[in-house]
């Protein structure tokens, strides 16, 4: 998370194995695209969702947002302006999606952190960062005891967006306009297993409308929650 360190961590054999198996059956799924990037392994799935899901995801976000939060305060107010709630994983309606989500990875859902729902209104963005911590950060320490690094995410566009709301990948070069059912999928390694830089992505500031997604991460061990 925060800004960009110098160097964002070394190469992990763990990790290089994981990304290799998420490729590999990602590729292998009809469902699924590549988008046609060196920089990073980036794919979409369009219908992963349908929209009665979207809708009953919309109603959870409504019913348990609370603002957004960082791991590093960030020098800048406007780092981070939306709001998220954190997915009962257990429940009726988020453990079939989340367990669809890792099945489509590949991933035992216990690497995969509590889904996350975020909502935008208009004016509000996540500025440009990473999803895997810097491992020269004070807060890696807890992050290794909590299922160390974060390798791949999935993220899901609930809605439809009047205007903005774009998830940009400025080092990378893609820009993916929110689309109503789609999961973005990436892969946050080098093929070395060491965090790749050019993951670096930006939620910009919705203009007209609401955005709400959901992101769910996941990490190279079993994800170990926090105590409150
Ligand atoms: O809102 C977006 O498009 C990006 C969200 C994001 O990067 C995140 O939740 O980690
Ligand atoms: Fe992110």
């Amino acid at each position: 998370m925060a800004s960009a360190a110098k160097s964002p961590g070394p190469p992990s054999a763990t990790r290089a194995a994981i990304g290799r198996a998420v490729a590999e059956k990602l590729e292998a799924d009809p469902r699924i695209i590549r988008v046609p990037l060196d920089a990073a392994q980036v794919y979409y799935c369009l219908d992963f969702l349908t929209d009665d899901e979207c809708r009953v995801l919309i109603e959870v976000i409504d019913a348990g947002r609370r603002p957004s939060t960082l791991l590093s305060q960030s020098a800048d107010p406007g780092f981070r302006t939306s709001e998220s709630c954190d997915m009962d994983r257990y429940s009726p309606i988020i453990r079939p999606i989340d367990e669809r989500v890792a099945d489509l990875l590949g991933i035992a859902p216990e690497h995969g952190e509590t889904m996350q729902g975020q909502r935008y209104a208009p004016g509000q963005q996540f500025r440009a960062h990473h999803d895997y911590f810097h491992q020269r950060e004070p807060y890696w320490a807890a992050m290794q005891g909590q299922g160390g690094q974060r390798t791949w995410t999935a993220m899901a566009y609930l809605n439809e967006v009047e205007e903005g709301g774009a998830t940009w990948f400025p080092l990378a070069g893609i820009r993916i306009p929110p689309r109503k059912r789609m999961l973005l999928i990436w892969n946050n390694m080098k093929p070395d297993g060491a965090p790749n830089d050019a993951t670096l992505h930006e939620g910009m500031a919705v203009v007209a409308g609401t955005k709400y997604i959901f992101t769910k991460w996941f990490r190279e061990d079993r994800w170990l929650k926090a105590a409150d």
